[in-house]
């Protein structure tokens, strides 16, 4: 399936599977472009459907979005580390289970508001003085009687409007729905985790469509022991080439020749396009023929969200016993809040998670000063905390 810029040109083509003039017998090829879960997860149907199949990852490493650090000695995710839809539904979980992986279940339910159950909060204002938990579940109710609301305001209109404009003119239409005081703040709290699941802030998400993802049942399931071995596991046995950008795809009545940064080429019957929306939002691929406009206006149209996550490692646990540490404040981007690993891996370990504008500017940061960063927000509510030993961002 591959070859050489400025090889032989009857090599070239005797390597081509589509133009051998041989291909009677022979299965159909396909390139593959991204070795993330989407990229691997189609390689993988395509080869054990006995599909020759190579596939291109531009890294060092497959994965993409999924990443597993094991520097701290144990597994840290980067990346994905929950399982949405802990049920034999999902197509993951026969991978799990056969590699006896244990899941960490945060939440039985399936709503996309609430990965975790709301017992499982533990919420604290600048003062570090912590938020009630029948507060917290006061407001929980009032925030989702605040979002039925909404929803009758998607329904008047015909055009889409973002979440953030439809609790304005929610808040308009019922002011006993305002809330004051630390109320409010915990309200904001819980705007900043609406923010977190789609790593976008509430005036770019979209008040039609934020509750329309259908999710497989059975809740949510942590990975405590890291998602890279599911990744491995798939891809066990693939022809993945890391290393290998691909610049250009060239689609023929005949098959597909793609290239790759350093020259190379390769050919096959059909090719797979499995990178990130955002990689094909910046023309990175070039396209020819072109793509058609209706794709390229959907890749103009969509958004992309963005979440971060800085890993802190402490000498000991001086944190409550809960699955998530909250920082209420006046606004969603000045809310932040930690997954505590420790209550599901044992480990003394805090991840912090901006996303949306936060993310992006934290982004900007070199890593220090985004660590230094994420420990001055545990700070706020721990000021005696001592500096985490290791971290990662
Ligand atoms: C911080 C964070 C936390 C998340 N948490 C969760 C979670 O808990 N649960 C969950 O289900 N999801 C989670 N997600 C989302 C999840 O990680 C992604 O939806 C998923 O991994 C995307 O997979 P993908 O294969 O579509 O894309 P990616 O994983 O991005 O893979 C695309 C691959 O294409 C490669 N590539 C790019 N350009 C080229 C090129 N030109 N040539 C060749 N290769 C190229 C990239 O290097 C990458 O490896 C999280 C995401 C982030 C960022």
């Amino acid at each position: 399936m591959e070859s050489r810029t400025k090889s032989n040109p009857q090599l070239t083509r005797a390597l081509c599977y589509a133009n051998d003039g041989n291909q009677q017998g022979r299965s159909p090829s396909v390139i593959v472009i991204g070795g993330g879960m989407a990229g691997i997860a189609a390689a993988r149907s395509l080869h054990d459907a006995s599909l020759q199949v190579v596939l291109l990852e531009s890294r060092e490493r497959i994965g993409g979005r999924i990443h597993t650090d094991y520097s701290f000695g144990f597994p840290v995710d980067m990346g994905a580390s929950w399982l949405h839809g802990v049920s034999n539904e999902n197509p993951l979980a026969s991978v799990i289970g056969r590699l006896g992986l244990p899941l960490y279940r945060t939440s039985g339910d399936n709503s996309i508001l609430y990965d975790h159950d709301l017992e499982s909060y533990g919420l604290f204002d600048m003062d570090g003085k912590q938020v009630p938990q029948e507060l917290v579940a006061k407001v929980g109710e009032i925030f989702e009687a605040i979002l039925q609301e909404t929803d009758k305001i998607r329904q008047e209109s015909s055009e889409d409007m973002s979440v953030l404009r439809g609790l304005s003119i929610v808040f308009d239409r019922k002011p006993e729905l305002r809330l004051e005081g630390i109320a409010y703040k915990v309200l904001q709290w819980y705007l900043c985790r609406l923010e977190g699941w789609f790593a976008a802030d509430t005036d770019a998400i979209s008040l039609k469509g934020w509750d329309q993802e259908v999710l497989l049942p059975g809740g949510h399931g942590l990975m405590v022991r890291g998602y890279l071995p599911v990744v491995n596991s798939l891809a066990k046995g693939l022809d993945i080439r890391l290393g290998h950008r691909v610049t250009k795809v060239v689609r023929r009545y005949n098959g597909v020749k793609v290239t790759v940064e350093n020259g190379k080429t390769f050919f096959a019957d059909a090719a797979v396009i499995a990178v990130p929306l955002g990689v094909l939002k910046a023309k990175k691929i070039l396209f020819e023929p072109k793509l058609p406009d209706w794709k390229e206006a959907a890749i103009a149209d969509l958004g992309i969200g963005l979440e971060n996550k800085i890993i802190l490692h402490f000498e000991n646990v001086f944190w409550p016993n809960v699955e998530f540490l909250g920082v209420v404040a006046d606004t969603p981007y000045e809310c932040s809040y930690f997954l505590n690993l420790h209550k599901a891996t044992g480990r003394a370990v805090l991840v912090y998670m901006p996303s949306g504008q936060l993310a992006k500017d934290v982004e900007k940061m070199p890593d220090e000063a985004a660590v230094n960063f994420a420990f001055m927000q545990l700070k706020k509510i721990f000021p005696d905390a001592s500096s985490p030993g290791k971290q990662q961002a």
